[in-house]
């Protein structure tokens, strides 16, 4: 799914009014239906709705949804930001048809069961939020009432600089047709709390004619990408990883990368570790094929290297200066895509040079830190990503950013935000077992790009499965293992 910039969303309103054609009215109507039926679906008629308006369309929106949830049976009051003759025509005209059963509200005395339909401001919205929003922002924060928020939470910036904005705190942002950008970003995507995207039918054709460098991981694509496995098919057919790990006191990671690889549907699995620590994946993984070092430490390249179909290095592999060497030797080596994470990320990191070494449509796979070290500090989301794309493009290689929303950044430049996991996937292990993961789709025979793209949706899906069933609190990283 394509991620638009506000700009283009007016565009493509603006398109879909022309050609389809539509009135601006009917399509805030679609919308609003749209909005309304989501709200029907998930809100009790006991829970008092205020909507808080604004001037422009987002505040139309939020009239026109007031009008139908009233009719649907809904208590609903409006608290206005701004007089009648400030509004836009289409927000005019929501107003004038408000039933007078939707009562007028100050802000004062909110009961602590009233949900708050936050329409003050959308893709509009230009700069530090001004009078008379801000106190209202700021009262709304004080609260501890649920939040529902049209379109955007009110204040946020559809793309870049959200670092100082004033937003509201949503607990649920219902957007209209696609997630846009800041949503998905660290500096202000909190505030949008969960977010559900409402389809409001804006032409297909212009959408589908726009540029973007940026995509939403949607569950169709997925679908789109995933490949069926033959009826005949042997252990051979489907490939074979190998993951080089954990140095002493590290098998666990090596054990989380092994299991993950292990149900990414490759034949087989080589796990190359210190031979002290042979055991504990063994008595785990016993399908896992064992490769072992002697050292207490990554010191040497697995016998016939090249051989294997795909290879991931670095989880809990520690950073000794053999292990810097070994790597070096490895990425020289072989001539095949590497995934690329943790303590090798940290070595390349150390030893600028050996990035040269690093074989086309490999996978990196850092975390904010392990970013920071690769390619330095950023001042804004927008130079982290344009650095990203920079790093990717020089690498020829795939870069995941992980974190909520992971950004998969391909060496084209695109850039694919996943729309699975939750915060409970931001413990130790996580990672080990996203990297076993990728390197077991590359070995079944996925492209860089899909395996980076494929291998982040799963692993947050299985982080939402396992939160189901132990909450956020309670899950680890062992437990996404069996939800892959
Ligand atoms: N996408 C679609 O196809 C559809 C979109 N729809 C809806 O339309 C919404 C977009 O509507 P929009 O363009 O009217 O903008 P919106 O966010 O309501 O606010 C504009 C007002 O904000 C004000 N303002 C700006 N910056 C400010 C600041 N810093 N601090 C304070 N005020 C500030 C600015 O006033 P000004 O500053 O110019 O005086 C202007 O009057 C969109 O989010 C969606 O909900 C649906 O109805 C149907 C289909
Ligand atoms: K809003």
């Amino acid at each position: 799914m394509k991620i638009l910039t506000g700009a283009q969303i007016k565009e493509a309103d603006r398109h879909t009014i022309e050609n389809e054609p539509i009135s601006s009215i009917e399509l805030m109507e679609r919308a609003s239906n749209s909005i309304a039926q989501w709200i029907c679906n998930n809100v009790e008629k006991d829970y008092p709705l205020l909507f808080l308006t604004g001037k422009g369309n987002n505040g139309g929106d939020g009239l026109a949804v007031a009008r139908i949830l009233y009719h649907a049976g809904y208590n609903c009051s409006v608290h206005m930001a701004f007089d009648k003759e400030q509004l836009t025509e289409e927000c005019r005209y929501n107003l004038e048809r408000l039933p007078s059963g939707v009562t007028s509200s100050d802000l004062e005395n909110i009961s602590g069961n009233t949900v708050i339909i936050d329409a003050l401001l959308g893709t509009g919205v230009k700069g530090a939020i001004k009078e008379p929003l801000l106190p209202i922002i700021d009262k709304v924060n004080s609260l501890r009432n649920s939040v529902i928020s049209i379109d955007l939470p009110s204040g946020m910036i559809s793309e870049y600089g959200n670092k100082n904005q004033k937003i509201i705190k949503a607990g649920i942002t219902l957007t209209l047709e696609f997630p846009k950008l800041a949503m998905l970003l660290p500096e202000a995507g909190e505030y949008c709390g969960e977010i559900k995207i409402l389809p409001i039918g804006l032409s297909s054709q212009y959408i589908s004619n726009e540029e973007t460098s940026y995509h939403y991981i949607a569950p169709g694509f997925i679908g789109e990408i995933k490949q069926t496995r033959d009826k005949f098919a042997h252990k051979g057919t489907y490939g074979h990883a190998l993951l080089i790990c954990g140095a002493r006191g590290m098998a666990g990671a090596a054990i989380l990368a092994t299991g993950s690889a292990l149900r990414s549907g490759c034949g087989l699995v080589t796990t190359h570790i210190p031979a002290e620590e042979r055991y504990a994946v063994n008595m785990v993984y016993p399908s896992a094929i064992l490769s072992l070092d002697d050292e207490s430490y990554f010191s040497g390249l697995p016998a016939n290297a090249s051989k294997y179909s795909s290879i991931g290095v670095g989880c809990g592999l520690g950073q000794a200066p053999q292990t810097a060497d070994a790597l070096k030797q490895l990425l020289v080596s072989v001539y095949k895509p590497v995934v690329i994470d943790a303590d090798a990320l940290n070595i390349i990191s150390d030893h600028y040079k050996m990035r040269h070494n690093i074989p086309a449509g490999s996978i990196l796979t850092p975390h904010i830190g392990e970013l920071k070290r690769l390619i330095g500090e950023w001042t804004s989301e927008e130079e982290k990503i344009e650095q990203v794309k920079r790093l990717a493009a020089n690498l020829k290689s795939v870069i995941i950013v992980k974190g909520a929303h992971s950004m998969v950044c391909l060496p084209d430049g695109n850039c694919y935000f996943n729309s699975t996991g939750n915060s409970g996937m931001a413990k130790g292990g996580s990672g080990d077992v996203l990297t076993g993961y990728i390197t077991g789709l590359l070995a079944r025979g996925y492209s860089s790009e899909h395996a980076a793209i494929l291998g982040v949706y799963m692993h947050g899906l299985a982080g939402d499965k396992a939160a189901k069933k132990y909450g956020t609190e309670g899950m680890n990283s062992r437990d996404l293992i069996k939800y892959l």
